[in-house]
Parts: structure tokens; C-alpha cells; sequence
């Protein structure tokens, strides 16, 4: 085993390509996690994401590029150490909770190396950590999914892995207590300092509990970055609209920061790179445009999705292209009414368009 230099990082993936029969299906993917960090993978499906977990597990060979857990080389096209040895645990959506054992039995499962004593401390403190106390005499059946899925945490924890890999684990719960779990896991990871990689289809979910995101497209890496970057300074495309919600309208760059748009002249507040005079397109997120009385540009209502403290109206605007708006829902309007706007936004993403006008 090589020995890295480099301690700072509990994961490197460096140049990563991986897949089944031969077939690469993740292509030159590299990223870090700091000790303590959680990161999501988000992407469409069959874009590799349970792939990347499987590969870092030790389950799939590597074709090229390496995998560093705490600085021990553990994957590359020469080595491959075996799941058992890699120090990494594992929490996946069907909870894989052993039913013949207690919730005691289940979450001791890895802690045989322990006393007696010391892994009757252990268990209490995660039943404790995740809220269960108590049920540590209770068999699986006779807990709710929320509970089950609570257990399979601590018992992934148990042994004090280097990273946590979690595939999809709220995606056979109800909405609600998804929401409500993720950000409690969160905390419970925080508190034991867990460096962890998640797998998620909710963006939501990945915006509440990672400290990064990771967006694949065809097992190739778009951009890994912090939640709040994703949203407003996508690296290309694909991100923009795969990320949130939002619209690209055409536009004609008329100064370093100036984008000439149907909805008039926008000042972009940052340099951009183009000529005056060049083809773009800006993305126009919801948070982007407000209702303002004294604009006199409009645009009509098509549809609105009325959310409880907000409402999200859809606008055409005069070319058929069409918008969104949050409004506060006390701010209501109707089908069909022309909305006046203005589109009020720190900085405004645009990218290069390559068809001409
Ligand atoms: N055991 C396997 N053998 C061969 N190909 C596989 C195998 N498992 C997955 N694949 C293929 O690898 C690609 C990536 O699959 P993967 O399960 O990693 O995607 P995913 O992003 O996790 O998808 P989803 O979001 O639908 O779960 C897909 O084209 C899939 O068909």
C-alpha cells in the first residue's frame, strides 16, 4: 500500500474510471472530502452515482485513477482492497437490518474486536445519538422506517469508519419525516465529525444536508462545489438547468456587463467575457424577478403553484418564452392577469450561445 503525503483529506478520488464488463461508466471523475465534510451525489439516472459508492466500497474494479481513503491507496488499475478492509460503512434505502437481531445486536454487529463492556458503551451512546434510547431490546418490526433507518446509521457508525457511504437512505420514507430525518442525520454526523458521501435524487435533501455537491452527467463529473455555488454560479449548462429552477433567455451583450434582453437591459454585475455585440443566453432564476407596480413591463400569468408562505407564478412574457416568480402568497393574483416585473438580481449567470439569432 502507498502511503500518501497528504493527510489532510479522508477521500481522494483522483482521475477515477470505472464500470462493469470493461465499460467504463465513470470517466476521469476526481474530487476530495475533509475529514468531517458530507457530500451528496446528485444527477439524472444511470448517470453512475450508486456506480461511484460501489466503486469506492470495493465491490467494482478501476479501469484507471485511484481512490485514497485517509491517505491509503485503496483502489487503482493494479490495486484493489477488499470492501472488509477499507474502513468504510455503509447505510443503503432498504436499511438491511439483520431481523432475527435486537436493535442492541444489530447496532453491535461490527464491534467485535470490543470488550464486552466496551460495546455495551458504544451501543448506548449511538442508540442515545440517534435518538432511540430505549429501544435497544425492540426487534426491527417493530419500529417505524424513520426508526429502522435511524439504526442502520448507528450501526454503520458502530465502528468508527473513515467514511460513510449512504445510498439513497430516506428514499422509502415519506416526504415529511424525510425532511425532518435528513437534517437530524445531519447533525448526528456532524457531532461524531463522519465524513460521508450520499446519494440522493432530492435536491432539496442534498442542499439541507451536504457541505458539497457533487452533479453528474454520464459518469462525468460537472462540477463539485459548495450548494450555494451550484445555484448561483453553475459551471455550464447542464448544471443550470439540472440545479433549481430557471429559464435562459436570449440575449445580445451590449458592454462588459450589459445583456440586452426581452426583459430589457440587464446589468449583469460581472465581467463577462464577450464582445459587445455577442450572442448569450442568461439564466433567469424565480428569485431573479420581482412584482414591481411602477414597471411598465408586464408579463402574464400562465400558472401559479401556490406553496404556503410563497406562490410560484409562471409568465409569458411577449415571445412566448416563459418565466417564473416567487411571490409572498398574500400577493395574489389570477390567471391570465399581466403581472408588471423587473428583474432585480445581484448577478446574473450567462452562458455563450452558439446558434445564431
Ligand atoms: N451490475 C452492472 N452491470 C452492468 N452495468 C451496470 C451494472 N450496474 C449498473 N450498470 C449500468 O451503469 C450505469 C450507471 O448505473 P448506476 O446504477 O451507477 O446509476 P445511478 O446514477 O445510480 O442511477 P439511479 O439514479 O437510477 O439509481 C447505467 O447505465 C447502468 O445500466
Amino acid at each position: 500500500m502507498v502511503a500518501s503525503t497528504d493527510q489532510r483529506y479522508a477521500l481522494e478520488i483522483e482521475q477515477l474510471s470505472a464500470g462493469y464488463d470493461g465499460t467504463d461508466v465513470l470517466h476521469q471523475v476526481s474530487f476530495v472530502l475533509k475529514p468531517g465534510e458530507i457530500a451528496c451525489l446528485l444527477g439524472p439516472s444511470g448517470c453512475g452515482k450508486t456506480t461511484l459508492l460501489k466503486t469506492l466500497a470495493g465491490f467494482n474494479s478501476v479501469s484507471s485513477g485511484q481512490v485514497k481513503i485517509d491517505g491509503r491507496l485503496l483502489s487503482s488499475k493494479d490495486v484493489n482492497v477488499s470492501p472488509e478492509h477499507r474502513a468504510i460503512g455503509m447505510v443503503f434505502q432498504d436499511f438491511a437490518l439483520f431481523p432475527h437481531f435486537s436493535v442492541n445486536q444489530n447496532i453491535a454487529f461490527g464491534l467485535d474486536r470490543l470488550s464486552k463492556q466496551k460495546r455495551r458503551q458504544t451501543v448506548a451512546q449511538l442508540l442515545e445519538l440517534v435518538g432511540l434510547h430505549g429501544f435497544g431490546e425492540q426487534y426491527p418490526h417493530e419500529l417505524s422506517g424513520g426508526q429502522q433507518q435511524r439504526v442502520a446509521l448507528a450501526r454503520a457508525l458502530a465502528p468508527e469508519p473513515t467514511l460513510l457511504l449512504l445510498d439513497e437512505p430516506f428514499s422509502s420514507l415519506d416526504a415529511e419525516l424525510r425532511g425532518r430525518l435528513s437534517l437530524d442525520i445531519r447533525d448526528i454526523l456532524k457531532q461524531r465529525n463522519a465524513t460521508a458521501l450520499m446519494v440522493t435524487h432530492d435536491q432539496q435533501e442534498a442542499f439541507a444536508m451536504a457541505d458539497q455537491v457533487g452533479i453528474l452527467k454520464d459518469g462525468n463529473l460537472q462540477q463539485w462545489d459548495s450548494p450555494f455555488n451550484l445555484y448561483h454560479e453553475p459551471a455550464n449548462r447542464f448544471v443550470a438547468n439540472f440545479i433549481g429552477r430557471g429559464t435562459l433567455l436570449e440575449g445580445i451583450m451590449r458592454s462588459g456587463e450589459a445583456i440586452e434582453t426581452e426583459l430589457g437591459l440587464l446589468i449583469g454585475n460581472r465581467a463577462y467575457r464577450w464582445p459587445e455585440g455577442h450572442p448569450v443566453d442568461v439564466l433567469i432564476r424565480p428569485d431573479d424577478v420581482v412584482e414591481d407596480r411602477n414597471s411598465d413591463m408586464s408579463a402574464v400569468i400562465v400558472g401559479k403553484v401556490f406553496a404556503g408562505s410563497s406562490t410560484l407564478y409562471r409568465l409569458e412574457l411577449r415571445s412566448g418564452k416563459r418565466i417564473e416568480i416567487l411571490c409572498p402568497s398574500h400577493h395574489d393574483y389570477e390567471l391570465k392577469d399581466a403581472l408588471p416585473i423587473r428583474v432585480q438580481a445581484d448577478h446574473l449567470i450567462a452562458f455563450e450561445r452558439h446558434d445564431p439569432i
